[in-house]
């Protein structure tokens, strides 16, 4: 993995840094042309084309201009037929230039398009295979997005690198022109360009620099935009009259982000004037010289105009050339948070020889000693868990917020892996089964179930996404839900949009979306279901008839809930009492009820609250 930038100063991403970065240009270009090949090649083959225009102009305008001066000063060597000719040349090439360069522009775009499509979708795919702890990571997520930058951003990082290849062409047929008539304006021309791209790539760098350190105040400015401007947050805003705040800290934080810029962005500015001045002197000293040359009778007038232009043309190149060149690199070392990217693997993955998950589970699964760490916290989330989850069993956690619950169906579903222990299925670490297989195994509701802007339907069919074509499951799983009452309510019943975000959609109350939800843990034949807090928002009849039908609907299959109602929680075979991580209580409700301990307490609590 390219090292880490972040660790390195501001001043210090050198020239040299710079150049090595143009090393990501092959991956890049591999992209591209992944990207679209046919477009690539087109894009390529047209500046190529277009790359010999500035020299032959040039050319073709020297001999005219030699053919009038002949022509009149009665030289034998004007023709005025050939002249006639020259001028139709000039002006076809003009066309095909003007042409050439719009064809050009319009590849760049499609294929821009195109790479950011592509590239966008690279991204998902990869971050899809990724660990949910990765994306918990800061750092992670800081790459993450900058390489979401990326996507679009290279598309000018793109027609960049082409216009660079273009002009560099260019540039050797101009040099070429130029040496053959006088070597010693090239050295003209270099005095005057080479202080203009030390300049620029040292201010290259220093903006690289500087905007790479704001990159977690740039995701707090979004996440403000965000919070002061959405249709999500708006309630709690006005609720709390938070917009003050929001926009004071947005203030505090892009006035500092501008002054940081502006800053560097005046200094640059100053200094870029400066070389500029220099460039202009060393094309007046070489204009100076080639006249002199004229006047003396050593140059035709037409080679003058030739040289004095293909002059003007190289410094002008050459100065786009560099000052590109500090957008060229600069977005080359920007590909390596792209490439950093896609070079982040998983720990989480599918095993060698994977195992495919018993069915039927035989004896269950099993907690040895388990223990779990979030990143970057040295707190656990739970310590020392052991016990077993037994076939056809439905187990409820109980604790206080924060005991470790969801942190234990996240360890089941191995959406993590311990840090200390082992979870056995069936006598074998989880680690060893498929991790698809495993996945489609169980069906896990999260407490912050995602509610997706899509239809009714689709919101239910994401519970199994294969089987998104499947109508008669999906309504059935609705049902089972009771989310079927809810879809006949609309009049477009399952196609009806969900969520105000597009096309009309509805929004549901608390419960009605937790109905929704439920209905995707049905979609799956799943050996075991995950409920965490399924029933929070539903209603007191609402929760009664939900878990009447969970119980007939996972007959002989393991469930695990969550739940802070007792109600909920003691129709369940077993409970465990989960407690700063460890488990603290273990049995029916009976038992516990019997035992006198936390369970016991915190139902009398609950129940007292019911009197
Ligand atoms: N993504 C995370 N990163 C770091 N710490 C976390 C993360 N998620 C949870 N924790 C911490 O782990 C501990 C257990 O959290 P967990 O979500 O498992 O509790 P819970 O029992 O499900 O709580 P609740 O009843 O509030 O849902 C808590 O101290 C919490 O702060």
């Amino acid at each position: 993995m390219a090292k880490n930038r972040n660790t390195i100063p501001i001043e210090n991403i050198s020239f040299k840094e710079r150049l090595s970065a143009l090393k990501n240009l092959p991956n890049f270009f591999k992209l591209v042309w992944k990207s679209s090949p046919s477009k690539t090649i087109i894009s390529f083959a047209l500046r190529i084309f277009r790359s010999a225009m500035p020299v032959a102009l040039l050319y073709v305008g020297k001999l005219i201009i030699d053919q009038v001066v002949a022509l009149n000063t009665n030289d034998p060597s004007g023709n005025l037929h050939l002249l006639w000719k020259l001028v139709a040349l000039e002006f076809g090439l003009a066309i095909l230039s003007g042409a050439l360069s719009r064809m050009i522009n319009l590849a760049d775009s499609l294929l821009g398009d195109l790479f950011s499509n592509y590239t966008s979708i690279q991204i998902m795919k990869h971050a899809a295979t990724l660990d949910l702890d990765q994306f918990e990571d800061s750092v992670f997520y800081d790459k993450l997005e900058r390489a979401r930058q990326q996507t679009v951003g290279r598309t000018v990082l793109l027609s960049q690198v082409m216009s660079q290849v273009q002009d560099f062409i260019s540039m050797a047929f101009l040099l070429t022109a130029l040496i053959a008539f006088n070597p010693w304006l090239i050295l003209l021309l270099l005095l005057a360009i080479i202080p203009s791209f030390l300049g620029e790539s040292y201010f290259t760098s220093k903006n690289y620099a500087l905007s790479r350190s704001q990159t977690p105040e740039r995701r707090e400015l979004d996440y403000l935009r965000y919070l002061g401007a959405s249709d999500e947050t708006a309630k709690e805003v006005k609720i709390f009259g938070l917009a003050d705040f929001i926009i004071a800290r947005f203030r505090t934080l892009s006035d500092k982000f501008y002054g940081d810029n502006s800053k560097l962005a005046i200094k640059r500015s100053i200094w870029g004037t400066f070389f500029s001045i220099l460039g202009t002197m060393g094309y007046y000293a070489a204009y100076g010289f080639i006249i002199y040359d004229t006047v003396t009778g050593k140059t035709s007038v037409g080679s003058l105009t030739f040289l004095a232009g293909s002059f003007r043309q190289l410094s002008a190149l050459m100065e786009t050339m560099l000052s590109r060149f500090t957008i060229v690199s600069q977005g080359a070392i920007y590909l390596n948070d792209f490439i950093d990217f896609f070079e982040i693997k998983p720990k989480i993955t599918r095993p060698e020889k994977a195992l495919a998950f018993p069915n039927p589970i035989k004896t269950g699964f099993v907690f040895e000693n388990v223990s779990f760490q979030y990143r970057n916290t040295d707190k656990w989330a739970t310590r020392h868990l052991s016990f077993q989850l037994n076939p056809g069993e439905k187990l409820a956690l109980v604790g206080e917020n924060g005991a470790g619950k969801t942190t234990l169906v996240k360890l089941l579903s191995r959406l993590y892996d311990p840090t200390e222990g082992q979870i056995l299925l069936d006598g074998i670490d989880l680690k060893r089964y498929d991790l698809d297989d495993l996945r489609h195994n169980m069906g896990v509701i999260f407490q912050d179930y995602i509610r997706y802007q899509m239809t009714f339907y689709q919101n239910i069919a994401v519970g199994n996404i294969k089987e998104i074509e499947n109508e008669a499951l999906v309504k059935r799983a609705a049902e089972e839900s009771l989310a079927d009452q809810l879809a006949l309510k609309y009049p477009d019943n399952y196609q009806q949009w969900l969520g105000r975000k597009f096309n009309d959609g509805v929004e549901l109350s608390g419960g009605e979306w937790q109905k929704v939800a439920l209905a995707r843990a049905y979609m799956k034949d799943a050996q075991v279901l995950i409920l965490d807090e399924p029933t929070a928002a539903l209603d007191a009849r609402a929760e009664y008839e939900v878990f009447q039908r969970f119980a007939q609907l996972t007959k002989g299959k393991s469930a695990v809930l969550i739940s802070h109602r007792f109600s909920t929680a003691r129709l369940a075979d077993r409970i465990l009492v989960l407690d700063n991580g460890t488990l603290l209580e273990s049995g029916t409700h009976e038992e516990l009820i019997k035992a006198g301990g936390r369970y016991a307490e915190l139902f009398n609590l609950q129940a007292m609250g019911y009197q």
